[in-house]
């Protein structure tokens, strides 16, 4: 932020520094912006948790797609260990907004259905972040892109990230870098179709399980997937068991049918092979 090119252009008479010495700490963190973007549309007391549980949902998103976007970055360029930091960081900030739901259980049905008909249309299946996430995890459901059809600029930063190889792609890659043999039409595959489990992919992680030492960094940047899926389900289960608790059956906002919709969600697995191979072990 301080290296900003607004605040660095006249080198010579240090303007930067200077800009960075006399800076305050709400300036630097623009608290007039963030701590101003709280606008409740009922006077309800508790439509207040429910805005700021969902915008600091928002804001460790964020991180974590930077996070991941650099974890892409250094397994394409086989720096393993820094790929290593960047994951388990991810793993700790998902711990956060999975403790963020003891917080919102203690609104209560009646509490709720106080301001739900405030909020519209409006639903959290519009979390484009959600979605940036799920695609740099490889999770492509085609029809997702839908929802931000009206909003082209937006349309065209979600589709380009649903087109990129995700997390596991470059993993897959890395794999056929070291040597196992994955089939062609996974390593060169259309990066927006729906990834399938592939018996290829999952001999490599086999071998991988079964020689530790020969392979440890493939092994542990598994287990970091591992990690990141078992919190992600983790984050998808205490989502649906509030809501069941809340609003219980009602259908969604989001025109779904709310709980049993997020129910099935909770079939999908980003990291397939992944999981298989623990039975065969
Ligand atoms: C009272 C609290 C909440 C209720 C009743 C609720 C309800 C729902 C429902 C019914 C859906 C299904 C889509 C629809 O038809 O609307 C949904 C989706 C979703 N909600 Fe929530 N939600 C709540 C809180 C949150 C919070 C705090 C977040 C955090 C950002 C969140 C994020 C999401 C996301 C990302 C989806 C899409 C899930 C997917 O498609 O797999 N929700 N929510
Ligand atoms: N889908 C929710 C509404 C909801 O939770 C929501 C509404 C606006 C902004 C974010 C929301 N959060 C998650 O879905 C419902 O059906 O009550």
């Amino acid at each position: 932020m301080v290296n900003n090119k607004e605040f660095a252009y006249d080198s010579e008479r240090n303007i930067q520094t200077d800009f960075a010495r006399n800076m305050t700490y709400e300036e630097y963190l623009k608290l007039d912006d963030i701590l101003s973007a709280q606008h409740r549309l009922s006077d309800h007391h508790d439509e207040m948790l429910f805005i700021v549980i969902h915008q600091v949902s928002e804001l460790w998103m964020k991180l974590i797609l930077h996070e991941i976007h650099s974890a892409i970055d250094c397994i394409r360029q086989d720096d393993f260990s820094s790929a290593f930091k960047r994951l388990a960081r991810v793993s700790k900030i998902q711990n956060q907004i999975i403790s963020a739901w003891d917080v919102l259980s203690t609104l209560t049905p009646a509490e709720y259905i106080e301001f739900r008909d405030a909020l519209g249309q409006a639903s959290g299946f519009q979390s484009y972040q959600y979605r940036l996430i799920e695609f740099a995890l490889g999770y492509k459901t085609p029809h997702i892109l839908k929802i931000y059809q009206k909003n082209s600029e937006l349309y065209a930063v979600l589709k380009e990230a649903f087109g990129a190889p995700g997390l596991y792609d470059v993993a897959i890659q890395a794999l056929a870098r070291a040597g196992f043999p994955i089939s062609s039409e996974i390593v060169e595959r259309d990066f927006s179709i729906p990834y399938n489990e592939d018996e290829s992919v999952k001999n490599a992680w086999m071998k991988v399980y079964q020689n530790v030492d020969k392979y440890w960094e493939l092994y542990e940047l598994a287990e970091k997937f591992v990690d990141i899926e078992d919190w992600f389900q983790q984050w998808r289960f205490r989502h649906m068991k509030t809501v069941e608790r809340i609003i219980g059956f009602k259908s969604g906002t989001g025109g779904s049918s709310g709980v049993s919709y997020l129910k099935k969600v909770l079939d999908h697995r980003f990291f397939p092979e992944l999981w298989e191979i623990r039975t065969e072990l």
